[in-house]
């Protein structure tokens, strides 16, 4: 479904993505691995099109991209603390909605609120609908991103350190929620994680990045620590 192809980036004369290639299939989540600085938010925002490539190409569906194909959340959540968290969700359908109604929250219109409503039940919260954003936890505020997500009908779903802010029990819930969206909604979800523990319990596949390439690619529970030893022990020629 997502198909990211020879993503070079540069950051001014720097280089930090070496030609990555990464695949994430209809139904599967994929959680991306690696060390501080390795390029996996990069990566990430390169696929959503926010960052500038030097080269590589982004395919959703076999096509390029298209501007509501590919949702985002963050580990900083972005709500708007003070709205509704129905209001905070309605927002994902903005893209879709004509300029005047998108200006205005009371004009959203009603099948967009239905909508909503089902996204948030979607992600268990639909009791919830009607109190203030900032009143909720932090892994309850992440799943009404994640709700947000889901109301701009997205093909793809990415996720840069989705439970980085979160404790252990709603990192498990929130990882567990992709997982179901993945494989209940039939969408690529892509998540950055710095939780291989996390990645080998609730994804399909694992891609390791080192260095701004692609080092594994492969089962969710296999070793990983080599991706965060600070020489690469493949690359250590051996002197006799
Ligand atoms: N806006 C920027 N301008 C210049 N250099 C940047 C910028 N963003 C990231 N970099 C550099 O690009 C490299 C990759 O950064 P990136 O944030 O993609 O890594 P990461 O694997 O997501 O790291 P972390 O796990 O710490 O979030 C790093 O060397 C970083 O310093």
């Amino acid at each position: 479904m997502l198909a990211l192809t020879g993503i070079k980036v540069h950051y001014g004369a720097q280089q930090v993505l070496y030609g990555v290639d990464v695949t994430v299939g209809r139904g599967e989540l994929l959680a991306v691995l690696g060390a501080n600085g390795c390029g996996k938010s990069t990566l990430l925002r390169a696929a959503a099109g926010l960052q500038p490539m030097t080269a590589g190409e982004v395919l959703v569906g076999g096509e390029p991209a298209g501007r509501l194909d590919i949702a985002v959340i963050f580990q900083h959540i972005h709500l708007v603390r003070r709205r509704s968290v129905l209001d905070n969700v309605c927002a994902g359908a903005l893209g879709r909605l004509p300029l005047h109604k998108s200006l205005v929250p009371a004009l959203f219109p009603a099948e967009v609120k239905e909508e909503a409503m089902a996204c948030l039940d979607r992600v268990g919260l639909a009791d919830r609908a009607h109190d203030k954003a900032g009143s909720l936890s932090g892994g309850q505020q992440q799943r009404v991103a994640v709700a947000r997500a889901l109301c701009q009908r997205p093909k793809v779903l990415l996720a840069d350190e989705p439970v980085s802010a979160l404790d252990p029990a709603a990192s498990e819930q929130v990882l567990a929620l992709l997982a179901e969206l993945a494989h209940d909604e039939d969408m690529a979800v892509l998540a950055v994680l710095h939780q291989p523990a996390l990645a080998s319990r609730h994804a399909d596949r694992v891609v390791g990045m080192r260095d701004g390439q692609v080092a594994l690619d492969g089962a969710p529970d296999q070793p990983v620590d080599h991706l965060y030893s600070p020489i690469n022990p493949l690359s250590v020629e051996t002197v006799s």
